[in-house]
């Protein structure tokens, strides 16, 4: 058995809007989260954790910043890239854990919407995906409420 570990982590500053992205799911907010796509810290995290597992650069590597093709893109294909990428050699994904690390939204109420919105995603089973959150006890920029951090792990295995 062939097992292989990734680590994700990234940050989205807050701006103008009424709502938040994360897991593909829509979450009311005073204010939106900036980006060139459409911000999904913690689905872009996801992601980042897959081609860590696989080796395979970051999420910047493959889908650009400066590319204007991913402009408010939504963040799905890129998740689903790295599951495909994954697929192509052989990796199925075993199981996801993230934590996103704000004041604010509160995390709790939409976190079963954002594992079963992964799930389909990714064709993978609930059981095996975790949404998690805390504050950072107000301190730091996730504590002034500048923004939102996440970080995951994503587990990957070939028999
Ligand atoms: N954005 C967030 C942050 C936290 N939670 C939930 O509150 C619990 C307590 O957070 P602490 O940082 O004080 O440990 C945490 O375990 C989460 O259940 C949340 O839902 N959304
Ligand atoms: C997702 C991409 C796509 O252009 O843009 P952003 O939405 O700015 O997100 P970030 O996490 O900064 O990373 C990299 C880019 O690949």
């Amino acid at each position: 058995m062939d097992i292989r570990l990734g680590n994700g982590f990234d940050v989205h500053a807050f701006g103008p809007g009424d709502h938040v992205t994360l897991c593909g799911v829509d979450i009311p907010h005073a204010q939106g989260l900036v980006g060139h796509s459409d911000a999904d810290v913690a689905m872009h995290t996801v992601t980042d954790a897959i081609y860590g597992a696989l080796a395979a650069g970051d999420i910047g590597r493959h889908f650009p910043p400066s590319d204007p093709q991913w402009k408010g893109a939504a963040s799905d294909v890129f998740l689903k890239h790295a599951v495909a990428l994954a697929s192509e050699q052989g990796f199925e994904i075993n199981n996801i854990d993230c934590t996103l690390i704000c004041e604010f939204p509160k995390i709790g109420p939409h976190a079963q919407a954002m594992r079963e919105k992964m799930a389909e995603i990714i064709g993978m089973a609930l059981s095996r995906i975790s949404v998690k959150a805390t504050t950072s006890e107000r301190l730091g920029f996730t504590g002034r409420g500048e923004g939102i951090a996440c970080i995951a792990t994503a587990a990957l295995v070939r028999s």
